[in-house]
């Protein structure tokens, strides 16, 4: 029997028959460098809580977070993203202690950089953990989230920060202007050097739900929702006009949150403007690769490591993920 050598008149698996061909034509890598480890910090010392819903994730006090550091250092992460876990007692219709300069999170902050001033810290700017409603800003009589009057809060509390260190504050709570507020506020008192990763296409995702109960905020969200500030889920173009204005605010770094069901407007953001765009694997991500493989229907580190590939491939520039030290472990592995 004979075989036409006209057919196939390519032979696409030439280049994938062996490992070196493969590597290549690879055109996406996962490198550590492209890593970002979102921690939760608690207030105490000593202190460790498992994330029921985030097997694997803890809650810790910051001597206990110092180790963590320490690690991802080694590990060559190049940055934290710090969320705090505040005590109900707090917890205000106000939010003032999202501003206190000794409160959690610029102590954390004065830590980190204390001990290991090479790794990147970053802080989320938003109300959440602080209003005792669960949402990200002030709110009036009808339960309806002020804007105004809610950036006035963020710029003290991005003020905060940055006084403690923050090498990034990052804005997660969807306001309009507050990046050119936030931008003003740490301008005027000389925080020059200190960036701002704008959470500019931040959709109202149910991938946040175990996020919420590491944090506490679900309990004190109840059956409320973040439908009048968060993105639509269904819209693609407003996440372009999002991402422009805050650039055009003065974003170092633009975010799109959740990752994988969002990595059509991960593309096209990058294609548009071709700024640093960073995509946030969200808690409900995790949950559901981790559960998946704790079960053992999903290989974890073949699953995982093909998610955030996907990310790359899409264009984010650096990808913020619970997985992060594990999946820094298995990059070191490799080489
Ligand atoms: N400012 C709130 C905030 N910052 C990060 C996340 C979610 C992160 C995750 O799910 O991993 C949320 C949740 C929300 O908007 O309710
Ligand atoms: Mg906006």
């Amino acid at each position: 029997m004979t075989f036409s050598s006209q057919y196939p008149q390519k032979r696409m698996r030439r280049n994938r028959r062996d490992d070196f061909s493969r590597r290549l034509v690879r055109e996406n890598h996962l490198r550590v460098d492209d890593l970002i480890y979102p921690v939760f910090v608690l207030d105490g010392h000593k202190q460790e809580e498992q994330v029921a819903s985030m097997p694997g994730v803890v809650r810790q006090s910051v001597d206990l977070l110092l180790f963590q550091a320490e690690q991802c250092l080694r590990l060559g992460i190049p940055a934290l993203a710090i969320f705090p876990v505040v005590d109900a007692s707090l917890k205000t219709l106000t939010a003032d202690e999202a501003y206190n300069p000794d409160g959690l999170v610029p102590r954390a902050v004065r830590e980190l950089k204390k001990r290991f001033p090479e790794l990147g810290i970053i802080t989320d700017v938003a109300l959440d953990p602080y209003t005792s409603h669960g949402q990200d800003g002030l709110i009036d009589d009808n339960g309806y989230v002020l804007n105004d009057e809610t950036v006035a809060v963020l710029r003290k509390q991005a003020l905060a920060h940055a006084q403690a260190g923050a090498d990034i504050v990052a804005p997660s709570d969807m306001m309009d202007g507050r990046i050119a507020a936030i931008r003003a506020t740490l301008d005027q008192d000389y925080c020059i050097h200190t960036r701002i990763l704008a959470y500019s296409a931040k959709y109202a995702s149910s991938f946040y739900g175990p996020f919420r109960d590491a944090v506490g905020s679900a309990a004190m969200l109840g059956a409320g929702n973040k439908y009048t500030y968060q993105m639509d889920p269904a819209n693609s173009n407003e996440a372009l006009w999002e991402v422009g204005l805050d650039i055009q605010e003065g974003a170092d770094m633009v975010m799109v949150k959740p990752g994988l069901p969002y990595l059509d407007i991960v593309r096209r953001v990058k294609d548009e403007f071709g700024v640093p765009a960073f995509v946030y694997q969200v808690s409900g991500e995790y949950a559901m690769l981790k559960a998946a493989a704790m079960n053992g229907w999903l290989d974890e580190k073949a699953c995982v490591t093909e998610a955030l590939l996907s990310f790359k491939r899409a264009g984010a520039d650096a990808i913020l993920t619970y997985f992060a030290p594990v999946v820094a472990g298995w990059l070191q592995e490799n080489s």
